[in-house]
Order: structure tokens, then sequence, then C-alpha cells
């Protein structure tokens, strides 16, 4: 893992956009994975800030999402589809069938969860995978204890998770208890991997991520075994690393 530093978060999200677009516009047909939360809104004001000035193209980009919450349909405020349509899709020349996520509302989340699983095989996999850190270490959904091979699965979200993302719902009983999320083995896939940590919050779980060994009780410390990782984190978030380059 390669650790970069960033002042604050608007050039954490700089940096992270400025690697995003410089694959973009280098690669003929490129898939991006996604995340959603609170961390990557700044990296896509700064994608759509860039659309609209350079005029970089997304026509040839496709997206998938890490996760969805089970029972939200893309038009609740508080589905990670509409979160991505208003966050970044509306905004760019992206064709809206090229951007993927789990559907939450499918009668057989099973079927589902494989459906996703096959269709980003199907695509060739994912090039740059986007992602943030759950308090606990999560990445996508997944928990402390998801099996390292696991693929697309439902999964019962922490009661710390719900806390965390009640911020996005109307209050805390309103947070879904189950969410569909790329497995930590298709996230692993990717064949590079941008993990962005931003804030005193996350001093914490990112100095774990260095001390403590690969477990699957801190499911982010899988990172450590992939070859191409890198981690942007601003001041704030690196508060607690003992040693900075
Ligand atoms: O960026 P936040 O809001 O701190 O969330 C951290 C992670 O938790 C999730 O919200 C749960 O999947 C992710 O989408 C995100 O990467």
């Amino acid at each position: 893992m390669q650790l970069v530093k960033a002042k604050d978060y608007q050039e954490l999200c700089r940096m992270a956009a400025e690697r995003i677009i410089g694959k973009v516009k280098r690669a003929r047909n490129i898939k991006l994975g996604l995340a959603t939360g609170g961390t990557p809104t700044g990296v896509y004001r700064e994608l759509i800030e860039d659309h609209r000035k350079n005029g970089t193209s997304y026509r040839h980009v496709t997206t998938f999402n890490l996760d969805e919450y089970v029972g939200l349909s893309p038009e609740h405020p508080s589905s990670y589809h509409y979160y991505m349509n208003k966050n970044l899709f509306e905004h760019i020349d992206i064709p809206k069938e090229k951007t993927y996520l789990p559907n939450g509302m499918s009668a057989d989340l099973e079927a589902e969860c494989r459906r996703y699983e096959t269709l980003i095989e199907a695509e060739g996999g994912i090039d740059i995978q986007i992602l943030g850190i759950g308090l606990n270490g999560h990445i996508g959904f997944n928990e402390p204890g998801t099996p390292f091979d696991s693929l697309t699965h439902v999964v019962q979200l922490a009661e710390t998770t719900r806390e965390a993302n009640s911020r996005y719902f109307g209050s805390p009983d309103e947070v879904p208890t189950h969410a569909v999320t790329m497995g930590i083995g298709t996230i692993m896939k990717s064949r590079e991997i941008l993990l962005l940590v931003n804030g005193r919050n996350k001093a914490d779980i990112l100095r774990r991520l260095f001390e403590e060994k690969v477990t699957e009780q801190l499911p982010a410390s899988v990172l450590k075994t992939h070859p191409h990782v890198t981690i942007i984190a601003d001041e704030e978030a690196c508060s607690r690393l003992y040693v900075f380059p």
C-alpha cells in the first residue's frame, strides 16, 4: 500500500480526481468502481467541474458501485442509486445504461448478487476501484468477520454502521438493516484500488490499518495483500500515525 498525504479534504479530492481523470482520458474503454458515503462527494464535485471546464468525456466509461441498501428504490433519496445520480451521473455525459449498482429491490436477492458479480466479470473487471473506509474498517458494506474470498452478497449491517449512516435518513430507524455489497473477493479483483480517508474521526481506523495484521476482523487489512493500492489521506486522518512519509 502506498500512502499519499493530502493537506486537507480539498487537496485529497483534487488528487483523487486527477488520477481518475487521467485514466478516463487515456483509456478507450474503462471500468470505474465507485463508492458512496461522505468521503467521495468532493471527488465527484471535482470530476463534474473538470467535465464542465475541460470537457473530459465519460461516454466510454462504465461504472460499478460497491453497494446498495435492500428495500430502497432508485428514487428513494437515501438510496445509493439516487446519491450517484445526484452527485455525479446527472452532471456528466456518461451513458445511463453503463452505470451499474446492485438492485436492492430485487425479489430474489441471491440471484441479484450472482447477476451483479457476473456482470462485472462480463465487462472485463474493474480497472480502478474507489473505496472509503468505515469506522470499524469495513470496505463496501463488508463488516468485520466477512470472509476475504466473499463475492457479491447480502449483508446484515452492523448497528454502528447503521448509526453512522443515519445522518442520511430522517431517523435512525429508517436505515435499512440489510444491503447488497460487492464482496471482499470482488473488490480485490480490481486491477487498482484507491482508498480515500479523511477527517479526525478516521484517524484511529487508519492507524489500525497500518498497525494491525491482516485479519478478517479488520476488512480493510486485506488491501495489504493487493499489489496496487494507493491510500490518499488528509492530515487529520493521519494524525495518529507514528511514521509518516
Ligand atoms: O465515507 P463515509 O460516509 O465515512 O463512509 C465510509 C464507507 O461506509 C459506506 O458508507 C458503507 O458502504 C461506504 O459507502 C463508505 O465508503
